[in-house]
């Protein structure tokens, strides 16, 4: 259950893999870390989700990245050869629009502007919010450029997620924004990594990115994915499934593994992406995995006994 356990329990064998499917119908994966690095499928992946869905198990997609919509995610998927449909794919660019159009009633004459990929400007366009800034990509500003950047009372929020061609001039525009008191446009993350892993490593993340405006207002975004109540309501309010019977499975202690514990199931800790083992088991660590195994891929080894 809430995965505050004292003492993880390391999977190493084919029987503790049975035994632990046996428990759980329904399974949250989390995506970078556990079912790939950027485009690359980890080995033992494809043969585990084939061999959980001849055998009924719900998979259930909830990824912190935010740079495609939940129809690209779709195509992703199937490139790798994972079928998923969009009701079946949380990501944070998602939960970042369900946030805005029913908790926010985000107004209509407002736009957000937009520090991100397409993910963003994609999930909120589905839910008819207008966006801006993201066709700022590669437009570089000289020191004497200060001029060209003005107030624009249209914005009403400033969306922040993981932008691979970050530049000075969006941080400029979205610190004038939201530096404009009487505007009070929300700051909000898409999620607050502070890294991700790539194939040949980790790198700075979503919430390493947005530093420099947190530093230059003084002031926290709301953040929208795992391991918070945005991406938790996203998920439960359309998924119903029996809690002891569902288990969150990620490679991040501080979203995945946090992110069980708050929705009080189950989690399974994967040594494939972030966080370590001696994390995992560190008696300091304030939220622990109810159980630990190398990799998810690992299961493919029941279904070839
Ligand atoms: C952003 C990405 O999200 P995930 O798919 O792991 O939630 C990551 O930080 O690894
Ligand atoms: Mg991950």
């Amino acid at each position: 259950m809430p995965s505050t356990t004292t003492v993880p329990q390391k999977l190493t064998t084919v029987d503790q893999y049975k035994t632990f499917l046996d428990k759980y119908d329904t399974f949250l994966l989390d995506c970078d870390g556990v079912l790939w690095h950027g485009s690359h499928v980890l080995d033992g992946i494809l043969d585990t989700v084939k061999f959980l869905r001849e055998n009924g198990k719900q998979l259930v997609f909830v990824t912190n990245n935010s740079t495609l919509s939940r129809k690209n995610y779709v195509k992703k998927f199937e490139k790798l050869g994972i079928h998923a449909s969009e009701k079946d794919i949380f990501s944070s660019s998602f939960a970042t629009a369900v946030y805005l159009r029913n908790i926010l009633n985000f107004p209509k004459d407002k736009r957000v502007f937009v520090i991100g990929e397409s993910g963003i400007v994609d999930e909120l366009k589905e839910v008819g919010i207008e966006t801006c800034g993201a066709s700022d990509t590669g437009v570089v500003m000289a020191h004497g450029d200060f001029g060209s950047i003005e107030q624009d009372p249209t914005i009403g929020a400033v969306v922040c997620g993981f932008d691979i061609n970050i530049n000075y001039r969006k941080l400029a525009k979205a610190f004038t924004y939201l530096n404009n008191k009487e505007q009070n446009a929300h700051f909000i993350l898409t999620n607050d990594d502070s890294t991700f892993p790539a194939p040949n490593g980790v790198f700075p993340g979503t919430g390493s990115l947005c530093q420099p405006l947190v530093a230059a207002l003084k002031r926290q975004p709301m953040v929208m994915g795992k391991p918070n109540q945005p991406m938790l309501d996203c998920f439960f309010s359309n998924y119903h499934t029996d809690p002891a019977r569902t288990c969150m499975v990620g490679d991040r202690l501080d979203t995945d593994i946090a992110f069980g514990a708050n929705g009080n199931i189950a989690t399974l800790m994967v040594l494939t992406g972030v966080s370590t083992e001696e994390e995992a088991v560190d008696p300091n660590q304030p939220i622990k995995p109810s159980y630990i195994i190398e990799s998810f891929g690992e299961f493919a080894k029941v279904g070839q006994e």
